[in-house]
C-alpha cells in the first residue's frame, strides 16, 4: 500500500535519521517507537509529504507518492499533531464539512458511531472547539480521521489527551480498521494503544556510538 525507500528524514545540516526501509502493506499496523527526540515525528511528517526528504523516496500503490494530488488525498488521512479549526465551525459542522468532502455514505451516522465509540457524547459536537477540553478535541480530530475512509491512516501520537477507557477505544477502533484493510503507520509511547499480537513495531534506537538506527520487533 505505502512503500518507502532510503527514506532520509531530517533537517538539513541538523538531525537526521538514517535511510529507512518500509513496507506498509493493506491490514498492517506498524508502531514507530523511540524515546522523546528520536524522530518519530520527523519521519511521519517525512512519510506525509509534510518535510522533505533529505534522500529517498516514497510509493503510494507503488506509485511515487504525490501529497498534493488527488489520489494520496483520497488514499491517506493523517493526523499529526495538527489541530487546525475553521472559524464559526462547530465541532460537528467540520466533521460534516468532511464527510461531505469525502463523500461518506449516511454521514450524520457514522459520525454519530465513531463519536460514540470514542467516547464523545455527541451533544458536544455542537459546542465550538474552544469550549471542549484538550480530550474532546482531540476525539473530533480522530472522528475527522476515522470517518473518512482511506487506505492508510498516519497518526502521530493519536492517544494524546485521552483518558485509559478511550485509550482502549480507539486501540479497537484502530483493530477494526487494520482488520478492514487499512493500512496503520503510528507513532505512540502508550503501549496501552497496543496490540502487540497484530502490531510490528519498528524502534528508533541510539546506538553505543552515537549513531541512530532501526530495529524491527
Ligand atoms: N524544525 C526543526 N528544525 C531542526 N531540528 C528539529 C526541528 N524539529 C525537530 N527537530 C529535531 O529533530 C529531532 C527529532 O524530533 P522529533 O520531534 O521527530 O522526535 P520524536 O521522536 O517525535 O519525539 P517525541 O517523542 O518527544 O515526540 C530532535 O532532536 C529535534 O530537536
Amino acid at each position: 500500500m505505502l512503500t518507502v525507500t532510503g527514506l532520509v528524514a531530517g533537517y538539513p545540516a541538523g538531525f537526521a535519521l538514517p535511510p529507512v526501509h518500509l513496507d506498509l502493506a493493506a491490514g498492517s499496523i506498524v508502531r514507530l517507537a523511540g524515546a522523546n527526540g528520536a524522530g518519530k515525528s520527523t519521519l511521519l511528517q517525512t512519510i506525509a509529504g509534510r518535510q522533505a526528504p533529505l534522500a529517498g523516496r516514497v510509493l503510494l500503490g507503488g506509485e511515487p507518492a504525490e501529497p498534493t494530488g488527488p489520489v494520496w488525498k483520497r488514499q491517506v488521512a493523517a493526523l499529526l499533531g495538527d489541530d487546525a479549526w475553521l472559524t464559526g465551525l462547530t465541532a460537528g459542522e467540520h466533521l460534516r464539512l468532511l464527510a461531505c468532502a469525502h463523500r461518506v455514505p449516511a454521514p450524520e451516522a457514522a459520525i454519530t458511531a465513531v463519536c460514540r465509540a470514542l467516547h464523545l457524547p455527541v451533544r458536544f459536537l455542537e459546542d465550538y472547539p474552544e469550549a471542549l477540553s484538550s480530550g474532546q478535541r482531540r476525539k473530533v480530530l480522530l472522528s475527522a480521521v476515522l470517518i473518512r475512509p482511506a487506505g492508510v491512516l498516519l497518526l502521530d501520537e493519536p492517544e494524546q489527551n485521552l483518558d485509559a477507557t478511550s485509550v482502549q477505544a480507539l486501540r479497537g477502533l484502530l483493530t477494526d480498521r487494520a482488520q478492514s484493510g487499512t493500512a496503520i503507520l503510528l507513532a505512540t509511547h502508550d503501549d496501552a494503544l497496543i496490540d502487540p499480537e497484530r502490531t510490528t513495531t519498528v524502534q528508533i534506537c541510539e546506538h553505543l556510538d552515537g549513531t541512530l538506527g532501526f530495529d524491527a520487533a
